[in-house]
């Protein structure tokens, strides 16, 4: 548990946290391409919780986020057994996972991610200098009546891989995971009814209190985590179908 976290949890049951990579996929995805070229819009951070949650609308364009749809969908997407282990938070949803640093480099080059998050000087907001993605990239898919029960989201330790430039030989460097990264590709425009991102600012699961951040098409949801992560879930899906991509951002370590 995260310092400060025992106190507060909810009772009856600890809010649970998550499990780090545990049964990844070996050969990567043929990820489609990046078109249009990205990005399509000027990516601006919007603040919903201050120094906590942050979001990107139009990250990806929606013909991008159906090509991705249509994509994971011939993944092999394993379903979540719905008793979760001791200290794990209530999960049940379709689920992919694969360490592919290369994609994880894609996405925080070729899509406007970096220059976003870097081009003015917001490393006391991401916790020290970004260097990357964690190359943990995990696809979820919520059919009706799927969810994410209450949890936090760990920091992790991991190695940010930056490929090789003609010629020359891939840069590894130590990271260190600070916020949860969440890109939406379906919403209410595709059927998505439910599946809303909750937040709870006080460390228990209070309608009152909760911020809630529905589903947008090709939006990006950025979340502190770790010794900072609040309280949040995955509400339940009550139609359609809800996909998101999950990484997360590197700090050097
Ligand atoms: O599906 C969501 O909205 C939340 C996902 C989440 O909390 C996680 O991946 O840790
Ligand atoms: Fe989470």
């Amino acid at each position: 548990m995260a310092k400060g976290k025992a106190k507060t949890t909810p009772a009856p049951q600890p809010p649970a946290r998550t499990a780090a990579a545990s049964t990844s996929t070996t050969t990567t995805p043929s990820w489609p391409p990046f078109k249009p070229p990205l990005p399509v819009a000027d990516l601006e951070l919007e603040t919903v919780v201050k120094d906590k949650v942050v979001v990107l609308r139009s990250f990806f364009p929606r013909s991008l986020c159906r090509d991705y749809v249509s994509f994971l969908k011939t993944l092999p997407l394993t379903t979540t057994p719905g008793k979760p282990k001791r200290g794990m938070a209530l999960r049940v949803n379709d689920r992919f996972q694969v360490e592919d640093p290369t994609f994880a480099h894609r996405l925080w080059t070729e899509t406007g991610l970096k220059d976003a998050l870097t081009q003015t000087d917001m490393s006391s907001l991401w916790g020290g200098e970004l260097i990357g993605l964690n190359p943990n990239i995990r696809v979820y898919r919520y059919l009706k009546g799927h969810f994410f029960d209450a949890h936090y989201d760990d920091s992790n330790n991991v190695t940010v891989t930056t490929p090789p430039e003609e010629g020359g030989q891939s840069q590894q460097q130590q990271g260190k995971t600070t916020w949860t990264l969440l890109l939406y590709l379906t919403s209410s425009a595709e059927g998505c009814v439910g599946g809303e991102t909750v937040f709870y600012p006080h460390d228990r699961r209070s309608a009152k209190e909760e911020i809630a951040v529905s589903p947008d098409t090709g939006m990006l949801l950025l979340h502190k985590h770790g010794d900072d992560c609040m309280l949040h879930e995955g509400r339940e899906v009550l139609a359609g179908e809800k996909w998101i991509l999950r990484t997360d951002l590197c700090i050097k370590r």
